[in-house]
Parts: structure tokens; C-alpha cells; sequence
């Protein structure tokens, strides 16, 4: 490792609910700028790890530094204010409010208490221009004034996307993103979401391999509450380890499924 500092750092993490350890001692360094798809077996820890980093749970012991500053213990909103910012799920998108007012009221909010209303006034028209410039982004501006509950399943995906991005976080975290989508759609989304992150630093839990070998820089294997590997996909994918542990099965099974 050089001298810089990672953009997320854990540092011997654990965390147990009752008696039972979840996250078994995960130590990770992911550079800025860095994309990084965390996979493993069903209920590995894979959430549980985001969950850690997003601050909905603080760990039972370790650190979690977000570009060197410790975050763990804080709550979502303050680490988000940090410049770390999780997907939201579908839910969170208001579908009684446009495309572009729910994109208005991401850069709005991660603007958060700083505001007085004053201020408020006068950043409305930043907000707004903002809004616009990730409408793009998203491809989406067509749909601009379009209710958010009557987009595709695909658009409010990038939706969500748009509004994770919306506060110019440099930190990104995405459950799933291509989740639900045909194979052309996952092929487009995976595109945009490169294209949105250039020069961010990206963590995406995964299931589907074919989106973890086009968008990962990085992969890091969650085994049972540990990270058993990290590294490039095709170390990864040649690691015997994790061949043995999670992959080759994985990789077996999708083919004999088609994919
Ligand atoms: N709040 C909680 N209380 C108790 N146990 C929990 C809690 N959250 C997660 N777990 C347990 O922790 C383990 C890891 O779950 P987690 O959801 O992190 O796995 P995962 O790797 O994301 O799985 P999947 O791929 O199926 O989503 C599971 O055994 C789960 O039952």
C-alpha cells in the first residue's frame, strides 16, 4: 500500500447479533476512485457489510474510515453528510413527484440542516440546474415531468441511481443495482452506471456475474463473515480459494442456467 489514504477503509470488523457473529474480523482497503463488487453465498454478510459502512448498524468492535475519518458508530445521515451515499430502494423514490422533482429533492436533501431557509432561496436555482444536468445524466431528461410511480422498472433504477448521486458524494453504494432487469437492460445500465461514477469510488453488492466482471475494478469475496479474497477479477476468478469456497459453483450453475 502507498501513502495515500483509502477511500473506505474496515478494520478488523465484527459485529454479532445475540451470540452469533455475523461479520467475523473483515479488513478492507478500497482506493479512490476504485469499483468494487462485494459477492458471496446467500447470506455471507454481504448487506450486513454495507449496512456497517452506511452506518444502519454500528459495529460490535473494528473501524470503519471513511477517507481516513472514523465512521462507524455515526448515523446514516452524518456519514452520508460525510460524502457516502447508499442506493436507495425503489420505495424511497416519491412516485407521486416527476422525475425531475425527485431529483430536485436528492440535491435538496443532501444539503440537509446546513440550510437556513435564506439560503434555501438562494440555492433553489442551483437545485434546480443540478437536477437538470443528472437528468441527463441518467438519460432520463425526456421523461422529465413524468411521475416517478409511472416510469419502467429500468428507469426507476436510474432514478434511484440519480437521486444516490444526486448530493456529489464520492463514496457510492449500490445494493444490486441491475436486480430485475433483462439482460440488454442490465447491459445499458451497467454503461450508465460507469458512466455516472467516473472518478468515484464504487461498492456494489452482486448475484449476477456477468454485471460483476463488466463493472468491477475489484472484487471482494464475503465468506461466511469474512472477506476470503480481494482482488482483480481475474485473480478472483483463478483463486482457488474462492473456486472452492463460492465461484466455481456459481459460475457452474450459471452456465448450465444460460447465462
Ligand atoms: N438484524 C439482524 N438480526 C439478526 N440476524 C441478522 C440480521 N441481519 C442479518 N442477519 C443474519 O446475518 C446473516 C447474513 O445476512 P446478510 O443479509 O448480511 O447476508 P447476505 O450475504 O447479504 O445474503 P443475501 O445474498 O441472501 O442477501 C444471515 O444469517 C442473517 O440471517
Amino acid at each position: 500500500m502507498t501513502g495515500t489514504t483509502p477511500a473506505l477503509e474496515l478494520k478488523d470488523v465484527r459485529k454479532s447479533f445475540g451470540r452469533t457473529e455475523i461479520i467475523r474480523g473483515c479488513n478492507l482497503q478500497v482506493a479512490a476512485g476504485e469499483r468494487v463488487a462485494v459477492i458471496g453465498p446467500n447470506g455471507a454478510g454481504k448487506s450486513t457489510l454495507f449496512n456497517l459502512v452506511s452506518g444502519r448498524f454500528a459495529p460490535t468492535s473494528g473501524q470503519v474510515l471513511l477517507h481516513g475519518q472514523r465512521i462507524d458508530g455515526k448515523k446514516p445521515f452524518e456519514i452520508n453528510r460525510l460524502g457516502l451515499s447508499r442506493s436507495f430502494q425503489i420505495t424511497n423514490i416519491f412516485p407521486k413527484l416527476s422525475v425531475f422533482e425527485n431529483l430536485r429533492c436528492g440535491v435538496l436533501w443532501s444539503l440537509g440542516y446546513k440550510y437556513t431557509f435564506l439560503r434555501f432561496l438562494a440555492d433553489l436555482h442551483d437545485a434546480n440546474e443540478r437536477a437538470e444536468q443528472l437528468m441527463e445524466r441518467i438519460r432520463l431528461h425526456k421523461k422529465r415531468d413524468v411521475l416517478a410511480g409511472n416510469l419502467t422498472y429500468a428507469e426507476q433504477r436510474a432514478l434511484e441511481v440519480g437521486i444516490t448521486i444526486a448530493g456529489g458524494a464520492s463514496v457510492i453504494l449500490l445494493d444490486e443495482p441491475t436486480a430485475g432487469m433483462s439482460r440488454e437492460e442490465t447491459r445499458r445500465f451497467i454503461d450508465l452506471i460507469k458512466e455516472v461514477t467516473v472518478g468515484k469510488t464504487l461498492l456494489t453488492v452482486e448475484h449476477d456475474m456477468g454485471v460483476v466482471f463488466g463493472l468491477a475494478d475489484k472484487i471482494a469475496v464475503v465468506v461466511y463473515g469474512e472477506i476470503i479474497a480481494f482482488d482483480t477479477p481475474e485473480r478472483v476468478r483463478a483463486n482457488q480459494k474462492v473456486q472452492e469456497a463460492y465461484l466455481g459453483s456459481v459460475v457452474a450453475a450459471q452456465q448450465e442456467g444460460g447465462h
